[in-house]
């Protein structure tokens, strides 16, 4: 296991970024160790060096150290620096830091995330962060190597801490926020039950590490597809975390449809609001013009056309993704970037007064009649606190409810493949139906 952090001693809060960097270098050749920032005003002068050899995790799912000896650790740069954070919040009323983890780090919807996570868009000005880097293997390590590098000479004054690895137990530790992004693409000639289960293990494993080490009241945002079975997945493997905490990434997807529609209705994109996706992240998803709303109107007022709103909105937002591959040859991946701040200002910002926001979550006792027991892409509001509540001042008419039970009845074939993942019985053949794709398959 190889992990980089930041512990905390001089220099003051007073250092010049500059002069962060020279102490830096002065402990480059530092040698390795896990160095965790002391807890307490009386620990502040202390490394503490800890391997942590009480962790239950399951071994056999651990990947091997990178470095060949366990618990040693890789800490260079920046991110080596001692400073006393204390001081920092104390003299720019900083708050406490946020631990947040980010699996597929060194991918390219990631290469987009962590530099606005570390330059405080996301979580605001006044909150320091702490980046987990979590890679898949010894091969990308050395790639996250590089992503810390790049974050090091951004010289963000709120990124306090960065840290690499590959072992989710380590990783995850304490996080209060996991972006799990991390996933295999489908390989040439690989089934759709392929996908379910290769991805699905990697779900499985971060699940149960989440439940073994995170904050207990961590939020978990599910990217990496098939996004909203690998959702289920995971909180299915963490019991003991709240699984309506558990998020798949729908965002990009209200993003698209809000998009499609200001086109349509000539207006630029922030008149349009009230914009629910429902079911899964696939070509099964449905964007919902019957609730959404152009300048505070019903969108069907705005947009008379019944026939584009039924028939062509529906697919272009659907088939979005693959229409972009086709063209840029590879996946969205700074829109989804995007669409990730979105998700997670959604929940850490009060939703505004009479709108809401699109969010793939557990289906628990939801009030439209869709099958519980599944992760589910539903019409959310937030306090602002982390936590959402359904909205139930929606119609759902035929036309949504129709295409709203087939994406239902995708999802639950998707959780018949992976029954073996989620406990519930033996891997059985997937049932793989031309409808069970992903926006961006063709
Ligand atoms: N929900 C949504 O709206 C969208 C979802 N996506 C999905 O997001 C995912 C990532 O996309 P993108 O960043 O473009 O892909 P990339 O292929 O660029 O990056 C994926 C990263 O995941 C890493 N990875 C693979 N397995 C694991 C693992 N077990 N743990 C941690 N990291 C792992 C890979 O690196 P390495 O193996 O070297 O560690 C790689 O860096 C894909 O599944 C994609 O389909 C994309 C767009 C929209
Ligand atoms: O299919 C993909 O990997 C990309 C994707 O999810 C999207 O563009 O919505």
């Amino acid at each position: 296991m190889a992990f980089m952090a930041a512990a905390a001693t001089a220099p003051s809060s007073s250092s010049s970024p500059l002069q962060l960097h020279k102490h830096a270098a002065a402990r480059r050749s530092a040698p390795a160790l896990l160095l965790r920032r002391p807890r307490s005003r009386s620990h502040r002068n202390q490394l503490v060096c800890s391997l942590d050899a009480t962790k239950q995790a399951v071994q056999e799912e651990r990947p091997a150290a990178v470095n060949g000896v366990a618990g040693r650790t890789d800490c260079y740069g920046v991110f080596c620096t001692t400073y006393d954070l204390r001081a920092d919040e104390e003299t720019k009323a900083w708050k406490k830091v946020v631990s947040v983890a980010v699996s597929g780090a060194a991918g390219m919807i990631s290469n987009h995330l962590l530099f606005k996570l570390a330059s405080g868009q996301v979580f605001g000005p006044d909150q320091p962060i702490a980046l987990k880097l979590l890679g898949s293997s010894q091969r990308s390590f050395q790639k996250l190597e590089g992503v810390a590098m790049e974050l090091e000479d951004s010289l963000y004054p709120l990124l306090r801490e960065v840290s690499i690895g590959i072992d989710p137990y380590e990783v995850f530790q304490d996080v209060e926020w996991a972006l799990l992004i991390g996933a295999k693409p489908r390989g040439p000639g690989m089934e759709r039950a392929d996908l379910l289960n290769i991805n699905g293990q990697i779900f499985a494993q971060q699940g149960k590490a989440l439940n073994a080490v995170a904050s207990r009241n961590v939020k978990v945002l599910v990217v990496g597809n098939p996004c909203n079975t690998n959702a289920l997945i995971c909180l299915k493997n963490a019991p003991e975390i709240p699984s309506k905490n558990f998020h798949a990434l729908t965002r990009l997807d209200e993003n698209r449809a809000k998009c499609q529609l200001a086109l349509k209705a000539s207006v630029f994109y922030d008149k349009i609001s009230n914009m629910t996706i429902w079911g899964n992240h696939s070509t099964t998803q449905v964007p919902d013009f019957v609730n959404a709303r152009i300048d505070g109107k019903p969108a069907r007022q705005v947009i008379r056309d019944t026939k584009w709103l039924h028939e062509e909105f529906t697919k272009t937002v659907q088939k979005r993704g693959g229409e972009l591959i086709q063209k840029r040859g590879r996946s969205s991946a700074p829109s989804t970037a995007v669409s990730i701040v979105d998700a997670i200002q959604s929940l850490v910002n009060p939703t505004p007064e009479g709108d809401w926001f699109s969010s793939g979550v557990y289906t628990n006792g939801n009030p439209y009649g869709i099958e519980e027991d599944i992760v589910f892409s539903m019409p959310c509001r937030s306090k602002g606190d982390g936590d959402y509540e359904l909205v139930t001042d929606v119609t759902i008419d035929d036309f949504l409810w129709e295409r709203i039970k087939k994406s239902e009845a995708e999802l639950l074939a998707e959780k018949r493949c992976v029954g073996h993942l989620i406990g519930e019985g033996e891997e059985e053949l997937c049932e793989v139906t031309e409808d069970t794709m992903l926006p961006g398959e063709q």
